[in-house]
């Protein structure tokens, strides 16, 4: 099919490529001059793994192309997305400016029938919206909108893309049902065909019950830290359980990114107008917010008197690993928390310096893990990178003034941490004592190794 893709971000630009590896015909807009250079050249304008390559290739077998020009480039096109951001406003609702102007300029150079389908995520009732802003414009030309949100993850995106669990196809009509039924065909998933409403209200359910997830998760592990018991073994637990699923079931500082914070709180506005205040979704929030402060308690607890003039390292800056994107990321919240309890910082992050610099440039940096945690008197772990999982825990222990490793992502197994001589705390996990071979509890203080060296 002939496809013309609207907005270039992380979901615009990943569908596009998947669409066009596929076998359709797309072409991508933004009105970014910039971006859209950048993948002219077959660049990557995010870090995402296999991007690259697949832009590539389908731009060298003349799949897929990117313009500045949305006239021409819908011109042919059978299907538009719009893919466009829909960031918070200042209550939290979902700004639509965007999606309005993107609909008012498809409405006036709409010259034959189209299905014109928002993939972004937009509250119930965008969808009547976006086809009264295209209908103001256009006229008598018929087209039909549809609603077909997106359910990739970052870090992940083309193979989520590729391997789709379902997709929804919120339609008014059985023409428009068919042009996304063939849209989505190579793909070979399971289709929902419903009302757009319907299709819209999936997306903001969906990941409200994952931010929900972990927000129980990490509820769990605060008693487990009161009662010592393991979380990650009660999760492995409950996840055996089909009813439940071991996905997103793993306690840490709580969750970031460009879409949870942002959905959880449109969700909760959405309710509000409705007239139906709901009830959990506030609670998951604060619950995740809290996680971010308990970390910084139990950085400020591995010492005996405050912070003040403490070297940390910080490991990890983007809101989940194999990203560079820092919206909502953790970092953001806590290492402002640490500076303001008076201690030095020095972060890393594999991919993401350069755009969390855009965001703290007061932070100061670090070329690699080896050379922040030098003379550092603590690690702390904020996103489980591969690099950091594989850190070698003795060259770690040869470089720091302390060995105090706070692991925000249950990143390293106490029991070996504890063996290092580690003060090591994560979160939800039995702390061990280090004497002899039982594992007995000892307070929150850490390892017995690290309490003999301050006293
Ligand atoms: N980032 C993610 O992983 C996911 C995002 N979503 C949703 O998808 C939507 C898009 O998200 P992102 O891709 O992260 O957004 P983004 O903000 O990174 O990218 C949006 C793009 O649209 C372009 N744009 C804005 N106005 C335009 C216009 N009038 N004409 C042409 N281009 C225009 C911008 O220049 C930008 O490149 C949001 O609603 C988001 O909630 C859904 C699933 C996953
Ligand atoms: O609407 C969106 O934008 C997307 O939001 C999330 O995807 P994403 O934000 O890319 O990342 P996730 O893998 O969901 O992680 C989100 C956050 O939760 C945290 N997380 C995740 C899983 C877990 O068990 N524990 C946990 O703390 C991560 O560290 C991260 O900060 C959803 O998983 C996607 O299905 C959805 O399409």
């Amino acid at each position: 099919m002939k496809v013309c893709v609207v907005g270039t971000g992380y979901v615009g630009l990943v569908s596009g490529v998947c669409f066009s590896d596929i076998g359709h015909q797309v072409v991508c807009v933004d009105n970014d001059q910039l971006k859209i250079d950048k993948l002219r050249r077959a660049e990557a304008t995010i870090y995402e793994p296999g991007l690259e390559e697949l832009l590539q290739k389908n731009i060298k077998q003349n799949q897929l192309s990117f313009s500045k020009e949305l006239s021409a480039s819908i011109k042919d096109a059978e299907i538009v997305v719009i893919a466009v951001g829909t960031p918070a406003n200042e209550d939290g609702s979902a700004n639509l400016k965007y999606i309005e102007a993107v609909a008012k300029e498809i409405g006036q150079h709409l010259t034959s029938y189209k299905v014109i389908v928002t993939k972004s995520t937009v509250p119930v009732g965008t969808g009547q919206k976006v086809k009264g802003w295209i209908k103001e414009q256009c006229g008598e030309i018929p087209f039909d909108v549809a609603s077909n949100p997106e359910f990739l993850r970052e870090g992940s995106a083309i193979h989520d893309t590729m391997h789709m669990e379902r997709a929804v196809l919120g339609v008014e009509t059985e023409k428009a049902a068919q042009y996304l039924k063939n849209l989505h065909a190579p793909f070979n998933t399971h289709l929902i065909v419903t009302d757009i409403e319907t299709a819209e209200m999936s997306k903001y359910a969906a990941n409200a019950f994952l931010a929900t997830k972990i927000s129980f998760i990490n509820e769990v592990a605060n008693l487990c830290e009161k009662l010592d018991a393991d979380v990650t073994k009660v999760a492995e637990t409950m996840g055996f359980d089909p009813r439940i699923g071991a996905a997103f079931l793993g306690a840490g500082i709580g969750y970031g990114g460009s879409c949870f914070p942002k959905d959880t709180q449109a969700f909760i506005q959405m309710g509000i107008e409705a007239g139906y205040n709901l009830k959990i979704v506030p609670e998951v929030e604060k619950v995740n917010f809290e996680q971010r402060k308990r970390l910084v308690d139990k950085i400020e607890l591995a010492f005996s008197d405050s912070l003040k003039g403490k070297h940390i390292a910080v490991l990890g800056l983007a809101f989940k690993p194999n990203t560079d994107d820092m919206r909502a990321a953790p970092a953001i919240d806590i290492i402002p928390m640490l500076l303001e309890k008076g201690a030095k910082v020095k972060a890393y992050d594999p991919v993401a310096m350069d755009r969390a610099m855009k965001i703290m440039p007061y932070v100061d940096t670090a070329e690699s893990w080896q050379e922040a945690v030098k003379e550092a008197n603590a690690v702390v772990i904020l996103t489980d990178w591969k690099e950091f999982k594989e850190i070698d825990l003795d060259v770690l222990k040869s470089k720091v003034t302390d060995p105090i490793l706070i692991d925000g992502r249950n990143v390293f197994d106490p029991v070996e941490m504890r063996e290092k001589g580690f003060y090591y705390d994560s979160v939800g996990r039995k702390k061990m004592s280090i004497e002899g071979d039982n594992y007995e509890s000892i307070d929150h203080r850490g390892s017995g190794i690290y309490r003999q060296k301050l006293s």
